[in-house]
């Protein structure tokens, strides 16, 4: 069994360690640590059954696998802070903005890194997960990598710039589309239907809109599907087209990776 080292106890630590322990209980011990908030610790123990500590540095040296889940503006210090305690785990992060050459940079010559986007739904094995290695992972770690990744939703592996650029795709956007729901929501709510019945009419529309795209049909065509010639939907998407939804999405992605680059 490999120990899973997190540093860091928040929403995408527990999101992964989550997705990890439905698909590969016996695979990894599990022990997940953070700056010192005791209640979200004991409150991660009691779901995940995982073992917990306050202090990251009992932990490091024995880990086979280092897993970085703070804040971006938090990482650098904690690599310097963790730089002497690195023999040959993998360590891999999921911070938005902070690329392989960041991850590289403070720690020893050879140091195994990855650096790992995926998103919330990897809590139910979801996650459409993109990550770019390091110079050093060897073939068994980055194997290793894959085993973890595949716990949360398949994986593509792309290069340190598409990450960059492709964060706010994958990693934000599923933000994006649940304000689409929001949005939707509220309509059908004032259309008298009740909030559970709200949801779920516009989930499942999501849903069914998600199988129909992963099923390989080009948007397009499934536009072409749905809007009738001269129908009511062809209506809509003009009114959607005029207001500039293409350069509000833009826009959006736009601004996710001028804040990402804050980070230095
Ligand atoms: N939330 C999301 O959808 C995604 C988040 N990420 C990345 O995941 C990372 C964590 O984000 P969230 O989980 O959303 O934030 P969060 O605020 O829920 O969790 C952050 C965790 O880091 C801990 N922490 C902060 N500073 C620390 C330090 N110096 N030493 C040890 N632990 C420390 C906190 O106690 C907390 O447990 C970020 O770098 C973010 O860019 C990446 C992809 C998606
Ligand atoms: O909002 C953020 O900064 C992180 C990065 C990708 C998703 N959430």
């Amino acid at each position: 069994m490999q120990k899973l080292l997190t540093i860091g106890a928040g929403r995408m630590a527990q999101a992964v360690i989550s997705g990890i322990l439905q698909q590969e209980q016996d695979r990894f011990h599990i022990v997940m640590s953070n700056r010192g908030n005791v209640a979200r610790l004991e409150q991660v123990k009691n779901k995940y059954g995982v073992e917990i500590t306050t202090n990251w540095k009992d932990h490091v040296t024995n880990a086979d696998i280092l897993f970085l889940a703070v804040p971006p503006s938090q990482q650098q210090s904690l690599l310097h802070e963790m730089s002497p305690y690195l023999t040959n785990q993998l360590v891999f992060s999921v911070a938005a903005g902070v690329g392989v050459r960041e991850l590289e940079a403070p720690l020893p010559e050879g140091a195994a890194v990855a650096w790992v986007m995926p998103n919330t739904a990897a809590e139910i094995g979801q996650s459409m997960t993109l990550y770019a290695l390091g110079q050093h992972v060897n073939e068994i770690q980055e194997k290793t990598l894959l085993t973890i990744l595949k716990g949360i939703g398949p994986a593509q592996r792309v290069t340190e710039e598409q990450l960059h650029a492709l964060t706010p795709v994958t990693g934000s956007a599923p933000a994006f589309m649940y304000y689409v729901a929001e949005v939707l929501t509220r309509l059908a709510r004032g259309k008298g239907v009740d909030e559970a019945v709200a949801q779920q009419l516009v989930s499942q529309m999501i849903l069914g809109s998600a199988r129909m795209l992963s099923s390989g049909q080009k948007p397009k065509d499934l536009i072409d599907q749905v809007a009738t010639p001269g129908g009511s939907t062809a209506a809509g998407l003009k009114v959607l087209q005029t207001e500039d939804l293409d350069g509000m999405f833009e826009r959006a992605v736009q601004a996710c990776v001028e804040k990402n680059k804050e980070v230095y």
